[in-house]
């Protein structure tokens, strides 16, 4: 085992970390130069040759950092900074106390996860978001893109109060938490800077959740009724739940909606969501630059984008990349609730086609909803990878049963989840031969290898737009156009 040294400070404060040596309970520091982001949220770093994810650092800086996660054989180490001992122009002080890593360490705590870029100025951020972007893309796909990150009209320059979609743990003793960063440690916390203002309101740490094991909130940014969805700890029975949480609840705002998610019949049936007061969905409304208005209702905890400004942004990045013309057909892949097929509907007008893709049945039903009346969409409730298929076997299936009806797709819209498209369905996307593809991802390591995956067969990016959609997270939000080189 390699040499490392001890600060006073992490003897004395014994932060919560695994093992790293072997020798119980002791924790182990290196000092170390910092060098680039890398994508995840950790700087790279090396000791005695071994690589080293340093997270809370800054590129240039130097700093000592707790070993969180190690091993003889493993390939690389993770850390967390725990002082600074030659800090960036870019650091200031993390706004949020339980998610700074010096301050929770010094404290002898792990802090939370989930805002891990909150030590460095907005700029910066945006700055090392961009060349991850770029390394990410050049690394894994051997394409070099030229990118800036654009931020939200009316961030916070704090990067704080953007979230509208709020998911924490539960204590034991039934208090709000959050956990740190793969960590099984729960936080307490009362109060979630990254949430927006109306979040705050709820003041939902003053609750005692006992029996809950998660609870999501949606904080609708237009400013509705949030829902505050509850899923009860694993072995509680539902039904002895509703009256007491009915009870607890009674203090939230009025307006407030609550409801429960119950497990199927059997493990192969999808949760369902009861009600305790209120409803059981949110409603979002999003307008486009091109003054198109569209109301949304998602269900439970529905997928909906995060940032209260993504919905608009991302919709004006969409309609300008995909550039429709009346009567055109798009197909709009991982659709959700139909948030980009409500507008591109208004863009291919009464005698075009939109096809809304989604696997997702709750989300397929509220797309159903949203688009209500909407002759030119059809909702396809399915794996995308199989609707695909279906159409390229079958291309002249019915609209109404899961087909093209004949039509030619013009442009492919996508919107996975981090996980990517993946290499069949980008196949099929291919194969499906659109004049433009418009690939949204939250991923830029997904996104390159589809994009690597395209390029094998003929395709380039024409634009590529990053979106800081996520502030104080290493996360970004990117939309391309693709075209055939
Ligand atoms: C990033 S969200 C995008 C939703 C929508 N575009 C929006 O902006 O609101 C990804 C969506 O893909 C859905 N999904 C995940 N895997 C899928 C698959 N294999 N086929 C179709 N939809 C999928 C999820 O349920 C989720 O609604």
């Amino acid at each position: 085992m390699t040499p490392i040294q001890e600060t006073s400070r992490a003897e004395g404060a014994r932060p919560q970390v695994r093992e790293a040596t072997g020798v119980p309970g002791v924790p182990q520091v290196l000092e170390l130069e910092v060098g680039p982001m890398a994508h995840g949220g950790h700087c790279v770093a090396r000791h005695e040759g071994r690589v080293v994810f340093v997270r809370h650092a800054i590129p240039s800086e130097v700093v000592r950092a707790v070993v969180t996660e190690s091993g003889e054989g493993a390939r690389f180490w993770r850390a967390d900074t725990i002082e600074v001992l030659h800090g960036s122009e870019f650091r200031r002080t993390h706004q949020w106390k339980l998610a700074d890593s010096l301050r929770a360490h010094a404290a002898g705590r792990l802090p939370v996860g989930g805002a891990e870029y909150g030590h460095i100025v907005l700029p910066h951020q945006r700055r090392l978001k961009a060349q991850v972007f770029r390394d990410t893309v050049a690394r894994i796909a051997g394409i070099q893109l030229d990118v800036h990150v654009t931020g939200a009209p009316g961030d916070d320059p704090s990067g704080l109060h953007w979230r509208t979609r709020n998911a924490f743990a539960v204590t034991p003793t039934g208090r709000l938490a959050m956990h740190a960063h793969r960590s099984t440690v729960l936080v307490p916390v009362r109060n979630m800077p990254l949430g927006v203002h109306g979040l705050d309101a709820l003041k939902l740490w003053e609750l005692d959740f006992t029996g809950i094991s998660r609870v999501d909130v949606a904080t609708p940014a237009s400013g509705g009724p949030s829902l505050v969805l509850l899923t009860p700890a694993e072995g509680v029975d539902p039904s002895t739940l509703g009256g007491r949480m009915h009870r607890q609840t009674s203090r939230l705002p009025e307006g407030t909606s609550v409801a429960l998610t119950v497990p199927g019949q059997t493990p192969e049936d999808r949760p369902e969501v009861h009600r305790l007061r209120g409803r059981t969905w949110t409603q979002e409304e999003v307008a486009s630059a091109r003054g198109d208005h569209h109301a949304f209702r998602i269900t439970g905890d529905g997928f909906w984008q995060v940032h209260r400004s993504a919905p608009t942004m991302l919709v004006d990045a969409v309609l300008q990349a995909a550039a429709l013309q009346p009567g055109q057909v798009v197909a709009d892949l991982y659709a959700g609730a139909g948030l980009f097929s409500a507008f591109l509907a208004d863009a291919v007008g009464p005698e075009g086609l939109v096809l809304s893709v989604e696997a997702s049945p709750g989300a397929s039903r509220d797309a159903r909803r949203n688009l209500h009346g909407v002759t030119q969409a059809a909702v396809l409730n399915g794996l995308t990878d199989r609707v695909l298929g279906g159409w390229l076997a079958q291309p002249e299936k019915p609209v109404a049963d899961c087909g093209l009806g004949g039509r030619t797709v013009d442009t492919v819209v996508l919107d996975p989840p981090r996980a990517g498209a993946g290499k069949s369905a980008v196949e099929r996307i291919h194969r499906l031969d659109p004049a433009r593809i418009v690939y949204v991802s939250c991923d830029p390591a997904s996104f390159a290898r589809d994009l690597g995956l395209l390029s094998g067969a003929g395709w380039a990016a024409e634009t590529v737009q990053v979106f800081d959609l996520y502030p104080d997270t290493h996360h970004m939000e990117s939309v391309a156009v693709l075209t055939r080189s």
